[in-house]
């Protein structure tokens, strides 16, 4: 098999586009007629909003697997339904690998060693996707309980070929509250962005990039460019572009020269696309799932020309 860094650099590299489609699904964006259709028709699941996010998903699976090398389902919105909700994250990942995607995972886990294995083990699938009944190729992981707790993560990825992405410095507006303390004369972000660069260089084998990744909000440039210096063996995954004002230009420092080192996220930007200013004149609401295409596409050439991303399979 294959390390979760080469499977998805030759996804990127197939595709051409460093562009992860977030899957985040809202009640109340959803496009017209798909909570009516999910209330009358026969369901698996007892909710039918569950029903609707597993179509919505779908059909957004399929416009995009040909397109982007990833999918991050945000689990908040699956388990904010419960139980049902955890089924549909479940099936939507299945469904996503089935479709040749990369799965990242965006759960944000963290915990005491013993119990952080147990999310491990339920979300790493690697690359045996029977291996987790969430099988994703890569979980993002909050370090806030300490460096001991995120070796068992990082055992269960090395062991599955799985990845992970560390919260080092995150695109909300109150990142720098906690992340920019001092101590030691250094910002925490940084104390983590070291140890995270260490975990990386450790699992990286003869790869440039190891199997701990980190995340980094397009929204902090001048972050970002200084992490990526600091952090040479770490894959980056970007979200804030897009819909929380992060451009191409911002994210230009993450890549390196191939156009690699670095995954880039859009959620809503995407997804409801079909309700942004941008493609309202151009796509009525019925036509959402031309939308969805017509944003993916516009992002990958935002990035192809704006970012080193434009050197990719060139
Ligand atoms: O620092 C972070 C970490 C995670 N996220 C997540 O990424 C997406 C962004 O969605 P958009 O609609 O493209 O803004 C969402 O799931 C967040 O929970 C983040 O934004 N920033």
């Amino acid at each position: 098999m294959a390390t979760y860094i080469e499977r998805l650099n030759s996804a990127i590299l197939a595709k051409r586009a460093p562009v992860v489609v977030g899957l985040d699904p809202r009640k109340e964006q959803l496009p017209p007629g798909l909570m009516d259709s999910a209330k009358s028709g026969h369901s698996y699941y007892s909710d039918p909003t569950a029903t609707a996010y597993e179509r919505f998903c779908f059909q957004i699976i399929d416009i995009v697997a040909p397109l982007v090398p990833a999918v991050k389902p945000q689990a908040a919105f699956f388990e904010e339904l419960g139980p049902s909700g955890s089924l549909v994250l479940a099936s939507v990942i299945r469904r996503a690998r089935e479709a040749g995607l990369i799965v990242i995972c965006d759960a944000k886990r963290g915990d005491i060693g013993s119990t952080a294995e147990a999310y491990a083990r339920g979300y790493l699938a690697g690359s045996d996707r029977n291996a987790a009944p969430w099988s994703a190729d890569s979980l993002t992981v909050n370090p806030y309980l300490g460096p001991d707790t995120l070796q068992p993560f990082v055992d269960v990825a090395v062991k599955r070929e799985a990845g992970l992405y560390v919260l080092v410095r995150t695109s909300n507006p109150g990142a720098a509250g906690f992340q920019d303390l001092i101590a030691d004369g250094q910002t925490h972000y940084r104390h983590v962005a070291a140890a995270v660069e260490q975990l990386a260089q450790e699992t990286r084998g003869e790869q440039t990039y190891g199997a701990v990744g980190a995340v980094v909000g397009a929204t902090y440039p001048q972050e970002l460019a200084e992490l990526r210096a600091a952090m040479p063996h770490t894959h980056f995954l970007i979200p804030g572009y897009g819909s929380q004002g992060g451009t191409a230009q911002d994210i230009a420092a993450a890549f390196d020269a191939d156009g690699l080192g670095a995954i880039v996220n859009s959620s809503r930007g995407i997804i409801f696309a079909y309700n942004n200013a941008k493609y309202k004149d151009q796509f009525a609401p019925e036509q959402w799932e031309s939308a969805v295409e017509a944003a993916t596409r516009d992002m990958i050439a935002d990035l192809a020309e704006h970012t080193p991303a434009g050197a990719l399979g060139g």
